[in-house]
């Protein structure tokens, strides 16, 4: 019996390869079938295995092993392969489509803009690999985490809050936020200039806070602001910074912790986190009931709110979400509070659906847009001359007016149209917040696709990414106006140079194609009419297609206003704190400050390529960030003499 056993068990994992052997078999045939270049790789980047302990192979291999055993395949072993490549891996391989082959299953990576814009158009044909993302049904179901007629049904009721009223109001909102942080940076003090240490926490702040407001109505304020009359005519609510009733968390710090802990909150069962012992995981739980039970309050408010018929109802994400839930049920008949929840198994949404949709509004929209403006600042200290055309056309535009007299309309179309928006599409072609986009080849139907005018037909069921970085860096869809300063390549698209946006410096002019099908939210351009427009498929910061960004124009509003805010009064500049003290500089020459400017610079970008996507691309928290100054306009110490 022991003997029997023994052998059982020896025997697993010889069971284990030849399975995985028969698997990588089918799975080459497969790939060879497409006609498409293929990779082989030894192991699936994607499993918690690979992703847990991935990196320490990786450094492994590279230390112990001749380059020519493994270069060829294992860079596209790291999740952020795309983001350590660039466009360089497919400039190797000569080719933007290609496959990778693994025991597990099969990948194919594109970073050629015509073969995105195919999948993007074709959404029942190429729909999302929702199963990778049930992980985000922590609060319910939602337009994120669904595919086909249920997604249908979530994007017809949450697009209606997107739309140009709210978008004036968080506009409204982002420059309040935007000058609440610059109080919190100068410390109330009439300084001309301070080190900031802690810009990404502060970035994540004002994001934060401007989603606070656009998703659940909730004003939350810097240090020192007070809630006043104003604030509530515009119907935002304040939820005090301490813990109300039942709660033991604030409602800033519910939000802030369950983003923080998401990865714990994605990964472990709700009954296991409510009994584990870690401290991380008694965090998460906290976080998770705080956050839902504030949820379930404000549902109820805004469920009142609509039995009441008030006006502000449906001015921020929540709002709009009661709204189409009452509208689409039952147009003629009033709900009251709960009654949403009876509703499971109807067409409409449920009190869970509207608290999930809650959610992924603020995972979505909180770190994309606070690394964008993190991002922003830091390149524009490292490219002075952008930064002076940028302040030169915020102050063409506004002159010494204060933001809060700011004009939406007007604000938006000038800021977009110009610099401003430059800066922002810049960034987000440099460093697009979301890596790679995932899509897969119908369960149910091989699909063809055509590369390079030839047809190639892909199985069923085929995983697919866009190399987004890879696409927003091809030398075939960019202007260039030649050698990298940053990289050394022979074009510039490594180099932030936001003037590339500037129809009069871009080389090429090429118009994208009209948008075919309206599925909610803001239907326009993903750039402006009067800046340059990349071919279609090139600049993906958004996605494309049916299941594009749905809050693109929210962000795109909240970039440019933040922005627009800091650089009317301000310049920011790399702290040099490590190499010189402010008396130390003050007695430089300008050759020394250039010299000590550079080293902060060269730092700074080391720093910057240190960034990973754990969701979004972003520095490691904590562990690395790039000091800044934040200066008065007028009294640089650095950057007024760097061209
Ligand atoms: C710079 C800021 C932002 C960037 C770069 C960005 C990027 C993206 C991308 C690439 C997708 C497609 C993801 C995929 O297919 O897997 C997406 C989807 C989405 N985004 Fe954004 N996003 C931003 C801001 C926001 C904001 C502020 C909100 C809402 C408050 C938002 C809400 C959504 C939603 C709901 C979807 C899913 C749409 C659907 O599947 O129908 N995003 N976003």
């Amino acid at each position: 019996m022991v003997s029997l056993l023994v052998m059982v068990v020896a025997a697993l994992p010889l069971y284990w390869a030849f399975s995985k052997f028969t698997r990588f078999r089918r799975n080459l045939k497969d790939a060879k079938s497409t006609g498409l270049p293929y990779v082989i790789q030894p192991v699936y980047p994607i499993t918690l295995f690979w992703i847990i302990s991935g990196k320490l192979w990786l450094k492994l291999i590279n230390k112990t092993w001749p380059d020519s055993w493994h270069k060829s395949w294992s860079k596209f072993l790291s999740p952020d392969w795309s983001w350590n490549e660039l466009y360089d891996a497919h400039r190797e391989l000569g080719t933007d489509t290609f496959i990778t082959v693994s025991p597990v299953t099969n990948m194919m990576w594109t970073a050629d803009p015509s073969v995105i814009h195919q999948i993007t158009t074709r959404q029942v044909g190429f729909p999302k690999p929702i199963k990778d993302y049930k992980v985000l049904d922590i609060y319910g179901r939602n337009v994120v985490t669904t595919e086909g007629p249920e997604w249908r049904m979530h994007r017809k009721a949450t697009a209606p809050g997107f739309n140009e009223t709210n978008n004036s109001l968080v506009f409204t909102e982002s420059v309040a936020q935007a000058q609440g942080m610059i109080r919190k940076w100068m410390d109330g003090e009439e300084k001309s200039s301070r080190t900031l240490n802690d810009v990404p926490a502060d970035c994540m702040r004002v994001a934060l806070h401007i989603i606070s407001a656009m998703g659940f109505g909730v004003r939350l304020l810097w240090p020192g602001d007070e809630f006043s009359t104003g604030d509530k005519d515009s119907g935002l609510i304040h939820m005090g910074d301490k813990p109300l009733g039942e709660h033991t968390m604030s409602f800033e710090k519910a939000l802030s912790t369950v983003l923080d802990d998401i990865f714990v909150l994605m990964l472990t069962p709700r009954w296991l986190l409510k009994i584990a012992p870690m401290k991380r995981a008694k965090r998460a739980w906290e976080s998770y009931k705080n956050w839902k039970l504030y949820m379930e309050e404000l549902l109820e408010k805004k469920v009142e709110a609509e039995l009441a018929g008030e006006k502000t109802l449906g001015m921020d994400i929540m709002g709009a979400l009661v709204k189409s839930a009452t509208d689409a049920d039952r147009p003629d008949q009033k709900k009251s509070p709960g009654q949403l929840e009876s509703n499971k198994g109807k067409r409409g949404l449920t009190d869970e659906n509207i608290i999930g949709n809650s959610f992924v509004m603020l995972l979505a929209g909180h770190e994309t847009t606070a690394n964008t403006i993190h991002f922003s600042l830091m390149e524009l200290a490292m490219a002075p001359s952008s930064q002076r055309n940028l302040q030169k056309e915020v102050c063409t535009i506004f002159g010494d007016s204060d933001p809060k007299t700011w004009d939406y309309a007007y604000s938006v179309n000038n800021l977009l149209g110009g610099m401003v928006g430059a800066t922002m599409n810049e960034m987000l072609r440099l460093m697009p917040p979301v890596t790679n986009i995932p899509k897969m080849a119908s369960a149910n139907q091989d699909q063809v696709i055509v590369v390079d005018g030839q047809k190639h037909t892909l199985p069923k069921g085929l995983y697919i990414n866009f190399n987004v970085v890879g696409a927003h860096r091809h030398p075939k869809c960019w202007p260039s106006k030649g050698v990298s300063k940053v990289s050394g390549k022979s074009d510039d698209l490594d180099d932030f140079i936001p003037e590339r946006w500037l129809k009069e410096d871009a080389s090429t002019h090429i118009e994208e194609d009209s948008e075919e099908e309206d599925f909610g939210g803001f239907t326009g351009k993903t750039s402006s009419a009067q800046l340059f427009r990349p071919t279609r498929g090139s600049f993906l910061p958004f996605s494309d297609g049916p299941r594009s960004c749905l809050g693109r124009r929210l962000a795109q509003v909240e970039l440019i206003a933040v922005l627009a805010v800091i650089f009317q009064q301000y310049s920011i500049e790399l702290a040099v704190d490590e190499w010189a003290s402010d008396e130390e500089v003050a007695n430089m020459s300008v050759p020394e400050k250039l010299e000590v400017y550079a080293k902060a610079t060269k730092k700074a970008r080391e720093v910057i390529r240190t960034a990973s996507s754990m969701i979004t691309l972003k520095l490691n928290f904590g562990q690395t960030y790039i000091p800044a100054r934040l200066v008065k306009k007028g009294e640089e110490r650095f950057i007024r003499y760097i061209e």
